[in-house]
């Protein structure tokens, strides 16, 4: 068998750019497609990733936008200060919108440079800087389009809207598409829409891993095997703490999907920030967000790997957009008894050297290795991370 691996990314935002820098420290990954909001690279000889984290370095094409096919031009939606206004879009040919924010980036359109502390706006901003990148108003039938020649596709995509990626899913479903789909989601109420469109992936040949990035992902793989001391599972705590000084520009999309979580927020408040209401919110918090229960897929996944109930689990952290620093060694405390009658807590710690884009990528290109041993052994459907164990 050909242990080689294709894969493509769609959304090469913060996580999806770094998806291919991780990837070139693995055996066996070949990134052949690539794309965001507003262009495409396709190489079925393998993209140049060199080039393309260059052409994108403080440039992706993050951050509140049109849809695909409707590029952001200047309109009276650009607010004069460099912040946002509402632009909200229904007519994309990529089915519903992008899952992004419904706003513009305003200032710097065209160009793609600097604009008041944000790096990265724009239609000219993202992949179309590379000397590999077209633009494109259909970016992900673009990628589907390629997709015979791909073993699997890591979806590193916005999620501000819950049906997004399961919309993209049947997509890729519809064209028949054989292989693996990894996604680094993180919302609970996502997994429960991929299982209603299980049948139809399982039909088409797609293994689905769902939720695979830090947490959900890694840190629900690590409760898995800690609670294995356990006959019985009583609870399983997860605190994450991820420091973001020089990483922030790059991760907006995280940053106001986590908003999100905060009490008074929901993923609709969120979506209609305005950059400079984003930096208001993180300047009265001196940078530092806490955040308690949030609705993170780790409860619904280990509920369907057997091994607590949903309400068991908590998930909660500290992001610090103003230092690198850990705010908090994340950690996975998984308490239950024992055969024999003991109660016990196993704790599984990352190192606070370990950032959170290595903690979602390696895992992510883990569990797509693994995936694509099932796909090629002819085990498709929708899985969580607490049922396949990731590949090194
Ligand atoms: N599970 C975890 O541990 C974990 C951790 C961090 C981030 N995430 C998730 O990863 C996802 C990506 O986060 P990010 O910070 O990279 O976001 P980002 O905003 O920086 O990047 C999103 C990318 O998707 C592209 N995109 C948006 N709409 C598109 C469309 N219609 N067609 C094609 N491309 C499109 C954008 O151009 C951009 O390249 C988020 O959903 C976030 O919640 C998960």
């Amino acid at each position: 068998m050909d242990d080689d691996v294709t894969f493509a990314v769609l959304g090469t935002g913060g996580i999806g750019r770094r998806t291919l820098d991780v990837a070139r420290h693995k055996d066996g990954l070949t990134p052949v497609a690539a794309c965001d909001r507003n262009g495409v690279a396709v190489d079925h000889d393998g993209l140049d990733v060199e080039e393309l984290l260059d052409a994108t370095e403080g440039n992706i094409a993050s951050g509140p936008e049109a849809d695909g096919d409707t590029p952001a031009t200047p309109t009276d939606d650009y607010a004069s200060d460099g912040g946002l206004a509402s632009h909200a879009s229904e007519t994309s040919s990529e089915p519903g919108s992008d899952g992004g924010a419904a706003a513009v980036e305003g200032g710097s359109v065209g160009d793609g440079t600097a604009s008041d502390g944000v790096k990265q706006a724009g239609e000219d901003a993202g992949i179309v800087a590379s000397a590999q990148g077209e633009p494109t108003e259909t970016p992900i039938d673009d990628v589907i389009a390629e997709s015979d020649a791909i073993d699997a596709v890591l979806l590193a995509l916005p999620n501000l809207e819950h049906d997004f990626i399961p919309r993209v899913a049947e997509r890729f479903a519809d064209a028949s598409y054989e292989g693996v789909l990894v996604d680094v989601l993180k919302r609970s109420r996502v997994i429960g829409m991929l299982d209603d469109r299980a049948d139809t992936l399982e039909s088409s040949g797609i293994t689905f891993v769902c939720g695979a990035g830090a947490t959900p992902g890694f840190l629900t793989g690590a409760a898995a095997l800690a609670a294995q001391s356990f006959v019985e599972v009583e609870s399983v705590e997860i605190w994450w703490g991820v420091g973001l000084k020089s990483g922030y520009e790059d991760n907006r999309g995280t940053v106001r999907e986590d908003i999100a979580h905060l009490d008074g927020y929901d993923i609709e408040r969120a979506r209609e920030m305005s950059e400079a209401e984003i930096e208001d919110l993180i300047e009265e918090h001196d940078g530092r967000l806490e955040f308690h229960d949030m609705e993170h897929a780790d409860d619904v996944l280990l509920e369907r790997a057997g091994i607590c109930d949903a309400e068991d689990v908590s998930v909660g952290g500290v992001l610090d957009v103003r230092s690198d620093e850990k705010p908090t060694t994340t950690t996975v405390r998984v308490t239950g008894t024992t055969f024999d009658g003991e109660r016990g807590t196993n704790t599984f710690e990352l190192d606070d050297a370990t950032s959170m884009e290595a903690n979602v990528n390696g895992p992510a290109l883990g569990y797509l290795k693994a995936a694509v041993l099932r796909n090629r052994a002819g085990d498709y459907g929708v899985y969580g991370p607490a049922e396949v164990m990731p590949s090194f």
